[in-house]
């Protein structure tokens, strides 16, 4: 079986990461959303067979080099930690590997998500392998530390090695409609993130309206956001596929006007296989297959893998594994 996993053509172009922009403000005033227009358009991803079956299988290896795979629980231990590190080193059990004809090939995930306490454990787990530790730094769920304790919390997960910043956005902000203050504490989150990536939560459920949720996405990528994500995983409502059509029309509308390709990343209640299929579906629709790598793609998700293994192995055997079978951490 050959499975192409990631779409690299030789000589294609580096990815530029986004400069950042001046805020404008008249392009803010100009966004408006529909929201019954975008719930009749998210109808349509997952009416039909979201993927042919013939695919599927490369379909679901694919999601799982999009994984942020992630544990972000109060309880979390070291422990935890590395075992969700061991499980990004060898995200699929041996025997489905050698079933999809794929042993000896590396398959691994986009990064690991922890906490800022966690990221030195992930780190020395994942020594040797090229995964990211991603870690959600600036108050964590609600950012609404003082915002020099939430850049003191940005340069203390650079300098214990995590490569990519998970950072929450003031939802008063947008609320209030402080545009400014929002692209202002968003710049300079990415100042600190330094070469680390960004990737701005926009904690969507506590949004209100798809163009308020529009409007700060626009202001996070201005600012300099490398992804845009739709949530902590802690808000009443988290990732769907309406907020989703709005923030990948965004990113859409954005690289149209300045050349710069920005990440999405669904996050907050994605666990089933069948899910990350529609969001990839809805991806490859608006944006086409080439954003459906990891440096343009992720899933934030802490069981989503458990079940692309599940059904990897019902998709090869007929048959479904004991949960016990699939222990994530
Ligand atoms: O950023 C990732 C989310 O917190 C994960 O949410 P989840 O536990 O619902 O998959």
């Amino acid at each position: 079986m050959s499975l192409k996993i990631v779409d690299k053509p030789a000589g294609a172009p580096v990815h530029k990461r986004n400069p950042g922009y001046p805020l404008d403000l008249d392009w803010v005033e100009r966004v408006r959303m529909n929201r019954s227009a975008l719930e009749r358009r998210a109808n349509t991803i997952g009416a039909r067979r979201t993927v042919k079956k013939d695919y599927q299988l490369a379909w679901l290896l694919r999601a799982i080099t999009l994984l942020d795979l992630t544990t972000l629980n109060s309880d979390d231990t070291p422990g935890r930690v590395e075992r969700l590190c061991a499980k990004a080193r060898n995200p699929l059990r041996r025997d489905i590997l050698e079933q999809l004809g794929m042993e000896g090939r590396i398959i691994r995930p986009g990064a690991v998500c922890v906490y800022h306490a966690f990221v030195k454990t992930a780190v020395g787990a994942l020594e040797g392998t090229s995964i990211p530790v991603a870690a959600v730094s600036t108050g964590f769920p609600h950012g609404l530390a003082p915002l020099e304790t939430r850049l003191g919390e940005i340069e203390a997960s650079v300098q214990d090695g995590a490569q990519e910043i998970d950072i929450v956005i003031e939802r008063g902000m947008v609320l209030r409609g402080d545009w400014q203050g929002l692209y202002d504490s968003v710049r300079a989150f990415r100042k600190a993130c330094g070469a680390a990536h960004i990737k701005t939560i926009l904690g969507t459920g506590e949004l209100a309206t798809q163009t308020n949720v529009a409007k700060a996405s626009l202001v996070c990528m201005l600012a300099g956001a490398d992804f845009i994500k739709t949530s902590t995983g802690k808000e009443k409502v988290n990732a769907n596929l309406v907020t989703s059509l709005t923030m990948i029309r965004m990113i859409r509308w954005f690289a149209e006007e300045t050349g710069i390709e920005i990440g999405y990343k669904p996050a907050g209640g994605i666990a089933k296989a069948a899910d990350a299929l529609r969001y990839m579906a809805l991806m490859k629709e608006e944006l086409g297959t080439h954003w459906l790598q990891p440096h343009l793609f992720r899933f934030g998700a802490s069981s989503l893998l458990t079940d692309i293994e599940r059904q990897l192995e019902h998709g090869l055997t007929g048959r479904y594994a004991a949960d016990y079978r699939q222990p994530m951490v």
